[in-house]
């Protein structure tokens, strides 16, 4: 394991006109390193995941990202082709709506074998033989392989999403509010599959949440947002337990109330 970070974010900040949607962002982050960023609606932390996905073009600061042959690059740097590969081989971005994570007009199988052809896999055989053993780790029966996500509940679409950005064991993934809009024991047991997958495969995660729960579970650190500004980051036990900032104390103290 290198002692650089994987992901360095240096005074990243996006304004849409006069409008903030983040300020002066900076953080690093390691291999194996899950890192929350939590707050409010409307305090920053898509716009955030939007940056650091490339889809959005910051107004200042950058983002150096250590690629797997260990040399560091820009990601503003990158021209548009570099970076959708980076997204799809390197990688993974499981979005909050499954819809638009995967593709919902083609087969279970064929939206995690894409995947592995991306990466450069061509033998059919194999590829299908991973996208079942794949499937049946997200706990889908491999035998609903050919049918399309169209005809599985929420819950199976996400375990599908999670699938199709894990197996080509990326070494970075952006979560977005992965486990909102499903019901509360169906979160239960999807947060339980992504903590165990994240923990066997050493990745590295940005993962954003309103819930703190969910931080608290999956996240080794976390970074609290408001109004487009980071106001805490710390040790995820160290800040909820004992918040320094007067607003992540309210934050805390709500989630209490609740
Ligand atoms: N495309 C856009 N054009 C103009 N302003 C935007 C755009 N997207 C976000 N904003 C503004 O940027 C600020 C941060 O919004 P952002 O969506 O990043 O917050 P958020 O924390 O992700 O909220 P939520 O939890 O509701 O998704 C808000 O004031 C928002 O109105």
């Amino acid at each position: 394991m290198s002692a650089k970070p994987l992901l360095d974010v240096t005074g990243l900040t996006k304004f849409y006109g006069q409008r903030l949607g983040c300020e002066d962002v900076s953080f690093d982050l390691f291999e194996g390193d899950v890192l929350a960023v939590v707050g409010e609606s409307g305090s920053g932390k898509s716009t955030l995941l939007g940056l650091l996905a490339g889809e959005l073009e910051p107004t200042a600061g950058h983002i150096d990202y250590r690629q797997q042959n260990d040399e560091t690059v820009e990601l503003g740097s990158l021209d548009e082709g570099a970076r959708r590969a980076l997204m799809r081989t390197e990688w993974g971005f499981v979005r909050q709506d499954p819809r638009e994570g995967l593709r919902m007009a083609v087969t279970a199988g064929g939206n995690v074998g894409e995947r592995l052809m991306a990466k450069g896999d061509r033998h059919y055989g194999q590829i299908r033989q991973r996208a079942g053993d794949w499937l049946e780790k997200v706990e889908i029966e491999a035998q609903r392989i050919d049918e399309t996500p169209r005809s599985f509940s929420g819950g199976m679409r996400q375990r599908l999403q999670i699938a199709r950005n894990l197996v080509t064991h990326p070494r970075l993934v952006l979560m977005d509010e992965p486990t909102s809009g499903l019901d509360v024991s169906v979160q239960a047991r999807l947060l339980d599959l992504i903590r165990g997958l994240v923990t066997d495969l050493g990745l590295a995660v940005v993962i954003v949440t309103h819930d703190l729960a969910v931080a608290r579970i999956l996240s080794h650190r976390i970074m609290v947002m408001r109004r487009g500004r980071v106001i805490e980051q710390g040790l995820t036990d160290q800040v909820l337990d004992d918040p320094a900032d007067a607003y992540t104390q309210l934050l805390v103290a709500s989630v209490l109330a609740a």
